[in-house]
């Protein structure tokens, strides 16, 4: 399959955000091609979580542009972008405690036509958000827990909520930012093996991860970034392999020691 930027379904171009005299990220480029898993990784600080809020729209980018498609997402305000197929799970879980776990996914599924919460919440009367919602718990693997309250759920469970929530949507791109953040290491690989479901079955996902042994295993590329700016892209093996990639994990006096990398 040729990649070009033309058949991008996402398109960063020159994005930089800067928070006073910080450029939290800075002149990044990159492209999300239809069908792909993309993991965006990096030290503490890179920048990672501040991209995908100018991505989505929580936070304006001073400089650069975003496309998802063909349609310019740059200026749009947050709902404006949701509707265009933006769709994303937060770090941390913030679920609506008074209503069943069911009734949260069908929110969010009755969101999809309305900014208002009130209206989405009177929206869930209908029987299509229920039904819609009933499909994603199961896609997440959490059918049981439908009819009980979010506040005795752990943590395992409301991760997989938000990511019904999220997939409710029926998002052209899912962005995911730390959903393994918390978990055991079972719990973790369970959680990715949903995930890397999800892609196969069709959603284009962009994954924000710290835990990079799962991100190896179901990331088809990586984009790497340190101190704001992308310093490597490419397949997760040999992105791994890059000496300025070892030098952001292992901080910026480790030597760029990889034979395997001089030789590349
Ligand atoms: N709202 C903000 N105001 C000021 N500085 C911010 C703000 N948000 C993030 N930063 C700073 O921007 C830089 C990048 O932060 P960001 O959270 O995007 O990194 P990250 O790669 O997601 O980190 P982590 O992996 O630890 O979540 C950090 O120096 C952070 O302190």
């Amino acid at each position: 399959m040729s990649q070009t930027s033309d058949s991008a379904l996402l398109r960063v171009s020159g994005v930089t955000v800067q928070f006073g005299g910080l450029k939290a990220v800075d002149d990044v480029s990159f492209e999300v091609y239809p069908g792909e898993l993309l993991g965006l990784i990096g030290p503490n600080g890179a920048g990672k979580t501040t991209l995908m809020r100018a991505i989505t729209g929580v936070v304006t980018a001073n400089t650069g542009s975003i496309h998802l498609g063909d349609q310019e997402l740059t200026h749009l305000p947050i709902h404006q972008r949701i509707r265009k197929g933006l769709a994303f799970s937060q770090q941390l879980v913030k679920p609506f405690r008074q209503i069943s776990v069911l009734d949260n996914v069908a929110l969010a599924a009755g969101a999809a036509h309305t900014r208002s919460p009130l209206k989405s919440l009177l929206h869930t009367d209908s029987a299509h958000e229920r039904e819609v919602a009933r499909e994603m718990l199961a896609r997440v693997g959490i059918s049981r827990h439908a009819d009980q309250m979010p506040g005795i759920q752990p943590l395992g469970v409301l991760k997989r909520l938000e990511v019904a929530r999220a997939l409710a949507q029926n998002p052209k791109l899912l962005l995911l930012d730390e959903p393994l953040a918390g978990l055991n290491s079972k719990e973790a690989a369970t959680l990715a093996d949903t995930i890397a479901e999800i892609n196969r079955q069709g959603v284009t996902i962009i994954l924000i991860e710290h835990n990079l042994g799962e991100v190896m295993r179901i990331c088809q590329r990586l984009v790497v970034l340190d101190n704001g700016r992308r310093i490597a892209s490419g397949a997760p093996r040999e992105v791994m392999q890059q000496p300025q990639v070892r030098a952001a994990y292992l901080g910026t006096d480790a030597p760029a020691e990889s034979t395997e990398a001089h030789s590349a």
